[in-house]
């Protein structure tokens, strides 16, 4: 495969990404889900627009865009619009995608599916008035995501590329359920699931000098997290996987 990039070496990057995403939830999760950082009406200056997490997400967006984060092509901003250039040196990326993937940003679904969904699964309810550090737990989450989830371009890129004949005509009749189809190995997704609730149990268990007295206590619900991936990562990186797709022969 071109600039030695295989679908195993995705995979094998997919899979070093589950463990950043277990840390940070179990980062995340050692807050309660701390309401007000969320609240729109909890923060009462015109310094901060929105709630405490929108603001703690754009601005460090700005800083990072500042540092040359976004010039890689893939890290994608929560908050698009208005970014600052980079005012470091370019980096000369390896260009393995076809140039209309630079159009594709679901963060906006990311941060939906976090803040809606996910959050609530393995943040307990309460109140402990850590929302800076809360707010910037998320973004360390929402980052991991979304990086996860757009790598779906690059596993879109590698698979096409070992069979177009098989995609073109799909691409072609813009047929997303024969994409979906074409792209779906439900075995791999299927060790995914159990290999992140396996990785959750072992990085989120509480390491005593004394035997296992802690044995089924963990940091975050392996079970959950598994789910996580099944209902929301796996499905997002596949739609990725089909937005590429659809514009490869642009
Ligand atoms: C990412 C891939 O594409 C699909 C999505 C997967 C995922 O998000 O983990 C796993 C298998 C495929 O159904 C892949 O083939 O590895």
């Amino acid at each position: 495969m071109a600039n030695g990039v295989t679908l195993e070496s995705l995979r094998q990057s997919l899979i070093r990404q589950e463990d950043t995403i277990i840390f940070s939830l179990i980062e995340r999760a050692r807050f309660p889900s701390n309401s007000p950082t969320y609240n729109e009406s909890y923060v009462a200056t015109p310094t901060f627009s929105g709630s405490l997490v929108h603001s703690v997400v754009k601005e460090t967006e700005a800083l990072q865009a500042k540092a040359g984060r976004y010039a890689n092509p893939e890290e994608h901003p929560f908050f698009p619009d208005n970014l600052p250039p980079s005012v470091v040196p370019p980096y000369n990326f390896t260009e393995v995608l076809h140039p209309p993937a630079a159009s594709i940003n679901m963060n906006k679904d990311i941060w939906d599916m976090y803040f809606k969904k996910l959050l609530q699964l393995f943040a307990a309810p309460g109140d402990d008035g850590n929302y800076a550090s809360t707010a910037a737990s998320d973004l360390v989450c929402l980052q991991a995501l979304s990086r996860r989830i757009h790598y779906g371009k690059l596993v879109a890129e590698v698979k096409f590329r070992e069979s177009p004949e098989e995609y073109e005509p799909a691409i072609r009749a813009k047929d997303r359920d024969a994409l979906m189809k074409l792209l779906t190995f439900e075995s791999v997704e299927e060790g995914v699931k159990k290999r992140v609730a396996k990785k959750a149990m072992v990085f989120g268990q509480e390491v005593t000098l004394n035997n296992d007295d802690n044995k089924g206590k963990y940091k975050v619900d392996p079970f959950v997290v598994s789910r996580l991936y099944g209902d929301w990562i796996i499905p997002l990186t596949k739609l990725v996987q089909v937005e590429y797709l659809l514009r490869r022969l642009d």
